[in-house]
């Protein structure tokens, strides 16, 4: 009985956050945009930690999100995935599917779930909650399985799994949930080198197919060599483009600089200045400072 009520939280769980995360996206099939930032400010509290971001994300692209610790970036992912609404400003995700692979340390890994509960839950879109998976989907989620080196693991509980073989797990349910626009977390956390090196071709691939792909990551060296475009935040937007023009140290140093001076205890933002699109050199230092506003 225990495990009945685990089972289904479990699923429940997931599934509402993935409900959350394919909600009402307008196909936009006249444009190459994927996404796109309006002026967007998120926080928790009313109090801003991503501010007055603005700009696109073009389909088939992979982008880089950087920053120090505490700038952002996972607030980012979470008001992209619909989960944190905007206290003002909007984002808007123009093609089809949205997946969204949190930081491990936000998932719960005490579940008495097999990789194949897990795994099988990238056919929620298609199937629904209590829907029947078919001999086909099976060969699919073999095949995923496969492909993220796992075949085997299916009847594996999740707490038996490594760091690397659960993040190899997400990354076969995020193939299967066939996304338009992929978020990803700190991927490559607490994994080793040949997982990274396996994980950064399935990602690859997915660019190759057309699929726009975020990714969180604090390996410069990393994102220098494999990620086409950055965006780097320090709660607000320091610089977003071609990733040798973005990581330059003077952007890294401005980076620096603002995320140092940035009060903590400030309320959300009111100043409206919008900024610019795209490629994108921000303010220099944050001389303006935030209205304490409730
Ligand atoms: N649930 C929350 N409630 C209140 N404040 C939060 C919450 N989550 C994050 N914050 C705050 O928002 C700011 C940005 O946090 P966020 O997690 O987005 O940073 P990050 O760039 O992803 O950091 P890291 O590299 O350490 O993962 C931080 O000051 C953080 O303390």
């Amino acid at each position: 009985m225990q495990q009945i009520r685990y089972y289904v939280t479990f699923r429940l769980t997931n599934v509402i956050t993935l409900h959350m995360q394919s909600l009402s996206i307008p196909e936009d099939a006249m444009s190459d945009i994927c996404l796109e930032f309006k002026n967007l400010t998120l926080g928790y509290q009313g109090r801003a930690a991503v501010h007055h971001l603005s700009g696109t994300a073009e389909r088939g692209v992979l982008t880089a999100i950087v920053g120090a610790n505490g700038s952002g970036k996972s607030t980012l992912m979470k008001g992209i995935a619909g989960i944190l609404m905007p206290i003002s400003g909007t984002c808007e995700q123009h093609f089809g599917r949205l997946a969204y692979l949190p930081q491990q340390s936000e998932l719960d890994r005490t579940f008495p779930a097999r990789v194949v509960d897990l795994v099988s839950l990238g056919f929620w879109q298609d199937r629904g909650l209590l829907g029947r998976i078919t001999r086909r989907d099976r060969a699919k989620l073999a095949a995923c399985l496969d492909a993220v080196g796992l075949t085997g693991f299916e009847k594996r509980p999740l707490d038996s799994l490594s760091g690397g073989q659960m993040q190899r797990a997400l990354f076969a349910r995020t193939m299967l949930q066939n996304a338009d626009l992929i978020l990803l977390d700190e991927p490559f956390n607490a994994v080793d080198e040949r997982t990274v090196g396996d994980l950064l071709c399935l990602i690859k691939e997915w660019a190759a197919e057309g699929r726009t792909v975020l990714c969180v990551l604090h390996d410069h060296a990393l994102v220098r060599e494999h990620f086409r475009q950055t965006l780097l935040i320090a709660r607000k937007l320091v610089a977003w483009g071609s990733t040798s023009e973005v990581l330059t140290s003077e952007n890294l140093r401005r980076a620096r600089n603002f995320h140092e001076a940035w009060d903590e205890t400030a309320g959300w933002c009111e100043d409206e200045r919008s900024n610019s699109s795209s490629v994108a050199r921000q303010d220099d230092e944050p001389k303006q400072r935030v209205a304490a506003h409730v």
